[in-house]
């Protein structure tokens, strides 16, 4: 065969590579349109019987060369592909998501605001222990201009062994502290039967990470008129952390908080690898304010202001992080905690590098 001849069999397979080009394409606007089908009537992506069906009739129209098993794998392939797009497009359908809101999701609290290009320092005590404990940290936080009082009044510990928090006791505590100081109180609720007694002591319900997948509690805080801030869970991807934000969303709750706190990885340098991209993924696939827990997600002091910089350059809409008159004895958490003159350093050292701009105060 001469060269010529090879030449003109590719211009043959060039041509006949767009038409399949076409074809796939063509195809894939009419599995576009099932998808949106699917979706509307609740039906589930992914059809075995009908892909079953389809290899079938594969197999009895083949005349060769290529093996049956070839084609279908081929197909296979072709309809794998249509399942994404059709994923894709649901995806851009998610009331959380960006291409459904462009604007950015601002929660406001009288003055005060999360979202929308404001800097919000969240701190305040891991666990609530006391007034006394609770309401130092509230003069710290209300000395530097803050907002916002976090505090642990429900502690989903490790071992059932250790501090469980003081509950409802707890919620009273902080919400005093924080009235005291006129500042808005941030506290995690782990259960369905706690949400309404914690939304009457809080201004911001707290989803904590090993609940980000408890489906009941993030339902039922969708039907709450309180915003919730979610965090993302110990083992989530980006998509299972969004799919839950949208858990919230589709029971009405529009004010919906994200927070990134590091998820677990093989590495044990940190509690917690901060999965610092996350923040600007999530800020362009969704509309909702993104915060990141520098607390939890480095788990060391030392690491606290350089991950607060990087949350801050990166795009996030506010840090948390956890402070305690006396760390050593804290409850829970006491390693991790700064205490008063690191924070104030804290404060100072982000300030220093104009990457906290607090825009209101409460
Ligand atoms: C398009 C559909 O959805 C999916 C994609 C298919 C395809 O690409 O042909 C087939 C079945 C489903 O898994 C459908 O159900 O027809």
């Amino acid at each position: 065969m001469s060269l010529n001849t090879i030449d003109e069999l590719r211009d043959e397979i060039d041509a006949i590579n767009l038409q399949i080009m076409h074809l796939i394409n063509e195809r894939a606007i009419l599995v576009q349109k099932i998808g949106i089908a699917k979706q509307a009537s609740g039906v589930n992506r992914f059809d075995p019987e009908r892909e079953r069906d389809m290899l079938d009739r594969i197999a009895e129209n083949n005349k060769g060369p290529f093996q049956t098993t070839a084609l279908q794998h081929i197909f296979k392939e072709i309809f794998k592909a249509g399942l994404e797009i059709q994923k894709d497009d649901q995806k851009e359908k998610l009331l959380v998501s960006r291409s459904m809101k462009s604007e950015d999701t601002v929660v406001s609290f009288g003055s005060a605001y999360i979202g929308g290009g404001s800097m919000q320092l969240i701190a305040g005590p891991c666990a609530v222990e006391s007034y006394e404990q609770t309401a130092a940290a509230a003069r710290e936080v209300k000395k530097h201009g803050l907002s916002f009082l976090r505090g642990g009044a429900y502690k989903p510990r490790t071992s059932p062994y250790d501090f469980q928090g003081l509950g409802l006791e707890g919620l009273k505590i902080l919400r005093k502290a924080a009235d005291d100081y006129a500042l808005k109180a941030v506290s995690e609720v782990v259960s369905v039967y706690d949400l309404e007694t914690a939304a009457e002591y809080l201004d911001i319900i707290q989803i904590g990470a090993r609940n980000m997948q408890n489906f009941d509690l993030l339902k039922e805080a969708g039907k709450m008129n309180k915003p919730i801030l979610l965090k993302r869970g110990l083992s989530a991807t980006i998509e299972e952390f969004i799919y839950s934000a949208e858990y919230i969303m589709s029971q009405g709750n529009k004010e919906i908080i994200l927070c990134e706190r590091g998820i677990r990885t093989y590495e044990r340098a940190t509690r917690n690898t901060l999965d610092i991209t996350a923040v600007p993924i999530l800020k362009k696939e969704t509309h909702l304010p993104v915060l990141v827990d520098v607390t939890h997600s480095t788990g060391r002091k030392d690491l606290l202001l350089p991950a607060a910089k990087a949350a801050m350059a990166i795009g996030a809409d506010g840090v948390m992080a956890e402070i305690h008159p006396d760390p050593a004895t804290a409850l829970s958490d006491s390693a991790q905690q700064m205490d008063f003159s690191e924070f104030d350093d804290f404060i100072l050292e982000l300030q220093a590098s104009g990457l906290l701009r607090m825009k209101e105060t409460v």
